[in-house]
């Protein structure tokens, strides 16, 4: 693949263009937002200017229920050769590029499994797919030259291609995406009015299950009422549980005591359940872990100061895997952390030294807090 198109240049969208661009493609980017688009550009994720030909792919990367409308308008300004999305339900962005009018044999469904509880491309990483599950739907109509196009897109951003039908995509993703998402939303609306002193002393378990509740609401509703169905039969099974798990709860301190051992006997295999599940959750698999480090840069609170900033580091041919803005209030400048691998990290200094950007003097290792 020599050319590709971009549209939606959030956190999944830049992600794949930093990755993509890495790999020596060039990259179109393309957005609604302009801002989210100059972001992206500038953190060197390819090129704002529309192409003069047809490109090889477009990857839509925008909101599941615009992946139909977005598609057609594409396929009509015979953008690119083939198209592909990335939208986390497959079943409903299948039947909206039919009634949409889209040429289905140069489409093939994507989903790529991995992602973050925050969006836009500040949020976005080269290395976001790496290792990690992406899920490609050809329809008997697909094309074959479109399905090889979508296998080298996910070889390219280093993930795992599967081949599946939309529908059993759907009902995968209601077990192991969608419905975890709604129990770390119902868990964390525990929180909401909670009194101050109690989630003071909260540890990383609660971190651990609440992560996914900062997810976009609107994003978010969009892709369950896609999924609808689905994902209601999973929480009916866990709703079965939780009733069962509150009786059993209430059992245990004031029953007599062969009904107390019952309850104890119980809660004690719904725990070993849940080990079970656990222990088949896959871990995330890394050809090679990457070492980032965080170079702190004062920031003036500037319009453009931060375009600016990326931009440098782009002049030294170097990625920013991640950023980190902690923004001081009533300060004339904030500190922004930029990621980068550790190999890069003299380059980096040495070019924002150049260009008249302030330091801190010693980089943290990621994960020195
Ligand atoms: N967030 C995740 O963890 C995750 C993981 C895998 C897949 N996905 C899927 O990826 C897609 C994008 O999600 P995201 O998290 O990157 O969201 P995001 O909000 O970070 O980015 C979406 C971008 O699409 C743009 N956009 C919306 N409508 C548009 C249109 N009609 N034309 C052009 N641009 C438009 C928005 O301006 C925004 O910049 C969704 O379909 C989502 O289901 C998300
Ligand atoms: O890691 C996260 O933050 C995610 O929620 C990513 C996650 C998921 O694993 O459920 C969320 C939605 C996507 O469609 C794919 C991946």
């Amino acid at each position: 693949m020599r050319t590709a198109v971009v549209v939606g240049t959030g956190l999944i969208g830049t992600s794949i263009a930093l990755a993509l661009s890495r790999r020596g493609v060039l990259v179109y980017l393309d957005d609604a937002d302009t801002t989210a688009a100059r972001t992206a550009e500038a953190l060197g994720a390819g090129s704002l200017e529309m192409p003069a030909g047809q490109v090889d792919l477009a990857v839509l990367a925008v909101p599941p229920a615009s992946i139909g409308t977005v598609l057609a308008r594409c396929q009509r300004d015979g953008l690119a050769h083939t198209y592909t999305d990335v939208a986390s339900v497959k079943v409903r962005p299948h039947e909206e590029v039919r009634a949409a009018g889209g040429d289905p044999s140069r489409y093939i469904g994507g989903h790529p499994l991995a992602g973050a509880e925050r969006s836009g491309p500040l949020a976005a990483r080269a290395d976001l797919f790496e290792g990690r599950p992406w899920v490609l739907t050809p329809s008997p109509l697909t094309d074959r030259s479109a399905l090889n196009r979508g296998l080298e897109l996910v070889s390219l951003c280093g993930g795992v291609p599967v081949l599946m039908d939309t529908d059993a995509h759907d009902r995968a993703v209601a077990l192991t995406s969608h419905a975890p998402h709604l129990v770390a939303s119902m868990m964390a609306a525990r929180l909401e009015h909670a009194e101050a002193e109690h989630i003071r002393v909260s540890g990383q378990g609660l971190r651990d299950v609440t992560r996914i509740a900062a997810g976009e609401p609107a994003l978010w509703s969009d892709i369950l009422t896609a999924n609808a169905d689905a994902v209601a039969d999973v929480l009916d099974g866990f709703a079965k549980d939780l009733e069962r798990l509150i009786a059993v709860l209430r059992a245990l301190p004031g029953a007599e005591s062969e009904a107390r051992r019952a309850a104890a006997a119980d809660l004690q295999e719904l725990l070993r359940r849940g080990n079970r599940g656990h222990a088949r959750v896959p871990h995330k698999q890394r050809s090679q872990p990457a070492e980032y480090v965080a170079i702190p840069v004062a920031v003036p609170d500037q319009p453009g100061a931060l375009a600016r900033l990326f931009s440098t580091v782009g002049e030294a041919g170097v990625n920013i895997e991640d950023v980190r803005i902690e923004h001081s209030l009533d300060q004339p400048s904030g500190l922004v952390e930029l990621l980068v691998e550790s190999t890069s990290v003299a380059g980096v200094r040495r070019v924002l030294d150049a260009n008249g950007w302030t330091m801190r003097e010693k980089p943290l290792l990621v994960g020195e807090g």
